[in-house]
């Protein structure tokens, strides 16, 4: 038979002393006074907790088992809007919450989250939706490849770590916000001075990566299919390379290697291709991407690769296996999306910058909004300090002894 606990509890009230019932809303809170407070916690009843209301949505949406729902523990007010607690039941999982995310969302009339530790289930209500305009602005993040690529729900910033998630992929249809995405990325990198090359292949005749050409991290810039097969090929090398160097060293991967005496550090080299659906129809390109891509794991080579073209065959299987990292811009449909991050959702975004990010968990993000005047405008003093490196390098050729340079610890094969 079916238990009510505010039934059970008001009667017990009754027959301990004095009790005050209020009902309301979504359930009926019980508060209790002298001996029927007293008695109810002598019988181990949490009044507060019996107050439910929760009860009925959960019934509503099937969150229960024998008739029992997840028992209602807390609710915290924090910055974002405010956190409910909740105890799971034996038999149920996180995914029972997740697969009723959206009717909670619209029952709440707000997004939510849905986390998990030990046998509690938390869900953040947030109160304030994800800003639409999120001005860009650099933050120096710890990892040598990490940036901050916009901001989550609750207005925290969300970073990526480039060398953890290995390569990235960005698709979304025209107009989602691919460029600009890709253009803070960028800047973010340069802006980060870590020890970092670029290569920047861009096949709109160099239109969207103009702007970082002349900056002085910019190893190699391609602007045509057969400039961007040389650069691929090279990597693919440099790829083979480093590994025969860390097989010799006994190390497994940069970061390894890197710390060891007497040898000449490695630098992390990042290839970013716009829409590299366009190497697609030449020979040879598309796989030199998909070889990279699997090959390239560890030992500081990776791979930004951006398409407005979700098309299964462009973002094949061998490509995905490899990329686990996708961020999903705005789709036309949730065909397009299931094949961007295998699951609807993607469609449903408004455009302009607002992703999900998929890397394990789905995280809806929105990124910064960097105009190309602004990137030029921060990224400037980059391009004299390119100049004076090959100013200083032309010198330098023209020396006949080098020692007393390498003596000053210069290095003189940095064709950066
Ligand atoms: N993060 C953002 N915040 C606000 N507006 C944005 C953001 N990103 C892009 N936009 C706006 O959305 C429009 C499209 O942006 P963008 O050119 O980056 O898209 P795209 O996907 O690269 O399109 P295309 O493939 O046609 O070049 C522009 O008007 C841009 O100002």
């Amino acid at each position: 038979m079916k238990k009510n606990n505010e039934v059970e509890l008001f009667g017990l009230c009754l027959v301990l002393g004095i009790g005050t019932v209020v009902a309301g809303g979504d359930g009926v809170q019980v508060l209790g006074y002298g001996l029927s407070t007293l008695g109810a916690s002598m019988l181990g009843f949490s009044l507060i907790n019996n107050a439910n209301p929760y009860n009925n949505l959960f019934r509503a949406l099937k969150l229960e088992i024998n008739d029992r729902v997840p028992k209602f523990l807390e609710r915290k007010e924090t910055n974002y809007g405010y956190c409910l607690t909740f105890r799971l039941l034996a038999g149920m999982s996180t995914d029972d919450f997740e697969k009723k995310k959206l009717a909670i969302e619209q029952h709440l009339n707000r997004k939510i989250e849905i986390t998990y530790n030990n046998w509690r289930i938390f869900i953040k209500v947030y109160e304030k939706q994800l800003e639409e305009l999120i001005p860009y602005e650099f933050s120096k993040c710890k990892g040598i490849l990490e940036f901050n690529i916009g901001k989550v729900l609750g207005d925290k910033t969300l970073n990526l770590d480039l060398e953890k998630a290995v390569h990235l992929l960005i698709a979304g249809e025209t107009g989602s916000g691919k460029s600009t995405l890709v253009r803070s990325i960028i800047t973010n990198i340069v802006l980060s001075r870590r020890k970092v090359s670029l290569h920047l292949i861009d096949l709109k005749n160099g239109a969207e990566f103009n702007l970082f050409r002349k900056s002085n991290i910019v190893k190699t810039f391609s602007r045509n299919i057969d400039e961007a097969e040389v650069v691929l090929e090279n990597l693919i090398e440099e790829v083979n390379k480093r590994y025969d160097l860390f097989f010799e060293n006994d190390v497994v991967d940069i970061r390894e290697y890197n710390k060891l005496k007497n040898i000449k550090k490695l630098d992390y080299q990042i290839c970013i291709i716009d829409e590299f659906a366009d190497l697609q129809n030449e020979k040879g390109s598309i796989s030199s991407v998909e070889v990279l891509a699997a090959k390239a794991r560890a030992c500081g080579v990776h791979l930004i690769i951006s398409t407005q073209r979700p098309d299964s065959k462009i973002l094949n299987g061998r490509i995905k296996a490899n990329i686990p990292c996708v961020i999903g811009l705005k789709t036309m449909n949730s065909l397009n999306s299931r094949i961007i991050i295998d699951e609807d959702g993607l469609e449903k975004l408004r455009g302009r910058g607002h992703g999900l990010l998929r890397y394990g968990n789905l995280t809806e993000f929105q990124s910064m909004f960097l105009e190309v005047v602004k990137a030029r405008e921060l990224i400037k003093h980059t391009y004299i300090e390119k100049e004076i490196k090959r100013e200083v390098k032309e010198e330098i050729g023209k020396l006949d002894n080098l020692d007393f340079i390498k003596d000053l610890g210069v290095d003189i094969d940095d064709s950066n």
